[in-house]
């Protein structure tokens, strides 16, 4: 597997993919420089008027609900309604799903529209999705038990590779879980660092046609940058700044001597 792992990073370098981003205004300018680092090549576009056209154009597509609003909803729609006819790759970070109830109305309704490659969401946002009760304040998840759990039912309920993310992260296709050891409590006391995961995965969605592969991807390059960054700075702004650096620096060989991960059978 970690074979596979270095050639997706070496193909996001290699490839420089556009990632279509409709992300929240929070977590906009770092989900760029996050992209960046890594090696691909992010365009913000959030109007529904140029939504549909630029989709078509691009490697993937990340759509974040974490500060939707009506214009924002209807840019999505026509961005997974041309994904879907183009045969691009989606990933969608239900963000705040558990504790606004609309969302998840909003959510399952993209999942009709069109196919989503990955779901990614923290433990509360996919336990909320896959119909469990889910401890939450706002954005952040407050429990992770039977998240595990919650993540399997989804991928099996929604067919989608499902990603969930806290102190452990679980990436399941209904068949198989990865569970994922690396990270570093820090990315809790920095904003947006779920939503700059999603924006990493879609660069490595748009490279690897193995979703699993392509979220396991993901999480190590993250959460390994994140714990470098961790021992160059323990404070949350310097620290922001560090992981990115690191997101810049890391490379087949960081990635394998740090990797923390496991596959079950479910
Ligand atoms: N306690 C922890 N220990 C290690 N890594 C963590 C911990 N909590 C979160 N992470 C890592 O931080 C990243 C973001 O996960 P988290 O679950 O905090 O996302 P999130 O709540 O969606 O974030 P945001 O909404 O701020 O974007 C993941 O890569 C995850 O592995
Ligand atoms: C803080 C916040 N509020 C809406 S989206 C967001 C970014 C982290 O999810
Ligand atoms: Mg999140």
């Amino acid at each position: 597997m970690i074979d596979e792992v270095v050639k997706v990073l070496n193909d996001v370098k290699r490839k420089m993919p556009l990632i279509h981003v409709i992300t929240n205004y929070v977590v906009m300018n770092d989900n760029a420089n996050a992209l960046l680092s890594f090696g691909a090549s992010p365009a913000m576009v959030m109007s529904p008027e140029e939504a549909y056209d630029f989709t078509a154009i691009s490697n993937a597509l990340y759509v974040n609900i974490g500060s939707i609003n009506n214009e924002i909803k209807q840019a999505i729609i026509n961005s997974v309604s041309s994904a879907s006819v183009h045969k691009i790759p989606v990933i969608l970070d239900p963000v705040g799903c558990a504790a606004i109830k609309s969302r998840i109305d909003f959510v399952k309704m993209l999942l009709k529209l069109g196919s989503i490659s990955i779901i990614k969401g923290n433990g509360g946002e996919i336990k909320a999705l896959s119909g469990e009760n889910a401890n939450v304040k706002g954005v952040d998840s407050l429990d992770d038990n039977g998240v595990m759990e919650a993540c399997i039912k989804l991928a099996q309920k929604t067919n989608t590779v499902v990603v969930s993310t806290g102190k452990e992260d679980y990436i399941s296709d209904g068949k198989k879980v990865v569970i994922v050891k690396n990270g570093t409590p820090l990315f809790t006391k920095i904003t947006g660092a779920g939503c700059t995961l999603g924006a990493i995965m879609s660069a490595t969605s748009a490279v690897s046609d193995d979703k699993i592969i392509a979220a396991l991807t993901a999480l190590l390059a993250v959460n390994i940058a994140g714990e470098l960054a961790e021992k160059e700075s323990n404070l949350p702004g310097t620290f922001r700044a560090k992981f990115i650096n690191n997101l810049y620096i890391i490379n087949p060989d960081i990635i394998k001597k740090h990797a923390k991960f496991e596959v079950l059978k479910v």
